[in-house]
């Protein structure tokens, strides 16, 4: 897209239950690109020599990436468990740090885990229905705990960028695993303080 040409109204279809799109396709990420990401290394190894899943996918529009605009799109988590872990997207913080971002649940359930730097944290349920807000600061990721797809519609602005690398080599302070048959929220034994 051309930097100063003026970006026109435009529609898009997401389905309310599956979040896919007829005129659009999804960027994938499989287990093979969540390497670490999760507790438990050598469920993760085991799951991976049994065949590469697609843990989750989302729809990424092209817009300019400039103050004033918006990125949205739904992404869409499987249900599933590596160990006793919950299959999750990345997550990440915005490189604009300042950037808050929208997250309206379409179906399935689930939680978004959510901290900031200074070592606060939270995490809120996201059922059909549900509108939660990301402030500004807060690195989030969105887990699945449900038995079918979770699927969630997103919108923030189209110049915070997003930033792995923390997250990719610090983690996140907790885990949502299942115990007992639950949902349980745990401190992650593999955090780098
Ligand atoms: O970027 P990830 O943490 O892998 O998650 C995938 C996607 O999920 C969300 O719904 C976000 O709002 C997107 O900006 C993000 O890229
Ligand atoms: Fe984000």
């Amino acid at each position: 897209m051309e930097e100063n040409k003026a970006t026109l109204p435009f529609v898009i279809d997401f389905n309310l239950l599956s979040g896919h799109s007829s005129s659009r396709t999804t960027t994938k990420r499989h287990l093979s690109k969540m390497k670490g990401m999760y507790a438990d290394d050598l469920a993760f190894e085991q799951k991976l020599s049994e065949g590469d899943p697609l843990l989750y996918e989302f729809y990424e529009l092209v817009l300019p990436e400039k103050p004033g605009e918006l990125l949205f799109g739904t992404s869409i988590v499987n249900p599933g468990k590596v160990g006793n872990e919950y299959y999750m997207t990345k997550g990440h913080f915005h490189t604009i740090l300042e950037t808050a971002e929208v997250y309206y649940c379409l179906s399935g359930e689930g939680i978004l885990l959510m901290e900031n730097p200074e070592g606060d944290w939270d995490t809120q349920e996201m059922k059909p229905g549900s509108a939660v807000y990301v402030p500004p600061r807060y690195a989030h990721r969105s887990i699945n705990t449900g038995n079918v797809p979770l699927v969630m519609f997103f919108v923030f602005r189209a110049d915070a960028g997003h930033d792995y690398g923390t997250i990719e080599t610090k983690g996140y302070r907790k885990l949502v695993v299942e115990q007992d048959g639950q949902v349980a929220i745990i401190d992650n034994p593999k955090f780098a303080w």
